[in-house]
């Protein structure tokens, strides 16, 4: 971890590795976020780490050298409802990223529609207590019914352990639902553990949850070459190869203690999808459907 003299931290590494793992061209780096600059747009007041920024310059750099073509933003926590710093970033993009926002669920649709302008598709609902203050699940819903008409979806973020209460909220949405991360399995019990289980249950529920088979470096504490993140996730990739998405979670919020290496993520990508089929689908096809479907 590295802290500067304001205490704002740096969670990402400056020196990610070259991957070794050849993307297909077109790859998506479908979950990643923007810090700031924060002297542009300043940090939520109910923020839950304050990070050094990680503005679009960087962010862009970075998908040069691992090799995307294209990036997913989804808004973090600690810009709260204030998704300036996302539209920035998207701005600058040149096309080349669209992003997935968070609401106040007061919203006006015109609001709405000029987020839909800037590249937003989506809206996130973030259930960690630990990142936010509430999440209530009626007006999230409100919202998710007030988005249809734009062609979006929700992007939900839990963990494991309240998969259970979350099902008759995830059953009410009306519009598709990527889960960030797999809901965050305990990926030590292998493919066929609770957690897993419960996940594909899920899954298996409704035909539009998709799912980002993300965060090898938060599942999996053991790092690179990330064994059990890769046992447990490769069969789920194969049995649902149309609703599964990769990213690298760049800037890594909240990593502090080991600033994962980018390229390292990377190259666990052949691992779960070890042909160039599956490949193809989870890094271009199914990311520009759920993204550049206009
Ligand atoms: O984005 C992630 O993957 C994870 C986060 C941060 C986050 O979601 C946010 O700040 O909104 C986490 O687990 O701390």
């Amino acid at each position: 971890m590295s802290t500067d003299a304001q205490g704002r931290v740096r969670s990402w590494t400056l020196e990610p590795s070259k991957p070794r793992f050849t993307l297909p061209p077109g790859a998506v780096d479908a979950h990643c976020h923007v810090f700031g600059p924060m002297a542009q747009f300043p940090f939520s007041p109910k923020a839950k780490y304050l990070p050094q920024d990680a503005g679009p310059e960087a962010l862009f750099g970075l998908r040069d050298r691992l090799g995307f073509a294209r990036n997913v933003i989804v808004q973090a926590s600690c810009h709260g409802t204030d998704n300036r710093a996302t539209l920035h970033a998207i701005a600058l993009s040149n096309g080349m990223a669209r992003g997935v926002a968070v609401v106040d669920p007061a919203i006006t649709d015109a609001e709405l529609d000029t987020l839909h302008a800037g590249g937003i598709r989506g809206v996130r609902f973030n259930f960690l207590k630990r990142l936010v203050d509430d999440a209530p699940k009626d007006r999230f819903l409100e919202v998710a019914r007030r988005i249809e008409r734009l062609g979006w979806h929700v992007v939900v973020y839990f963990e494991a352990d309240i998969l259970d209460e979350m099902l008759p909220f995830l059953a009410a949405i009306p519009v598709p639902i990527v889960i960030d991360h797999m809901g965050r399995p305990d990926v030590r019990q292998g493919p066929a553990g609770a957690d897993m289980a419960a996940f594909r249950r899920l899954l298996d529920s409704r035909d539009d949850i998709w799912t980002k088979v993300t965060c090898a470096d938060r599942l999996d504490p053991a790092g690179p070459p990330y064994a059990d993140f890769v046992r447990a996730v490769r069969p789920l990739v194969a049995d649902y190869p149309d609703r599964v998405l990769w990213g690298t979670d760049w800037p890594h919020p909240n990593m502090e203690s080991v600033l994962p290496d980018d390229g390292a993520l990377v190259d666990t990508i052949a691992q779960i999808a070890p042909t160039p089929a599956l490949q193809r689908k989870l890094l271009v096809d199914n990311p520009m459907r759920l993204y550049w479907a206009d």
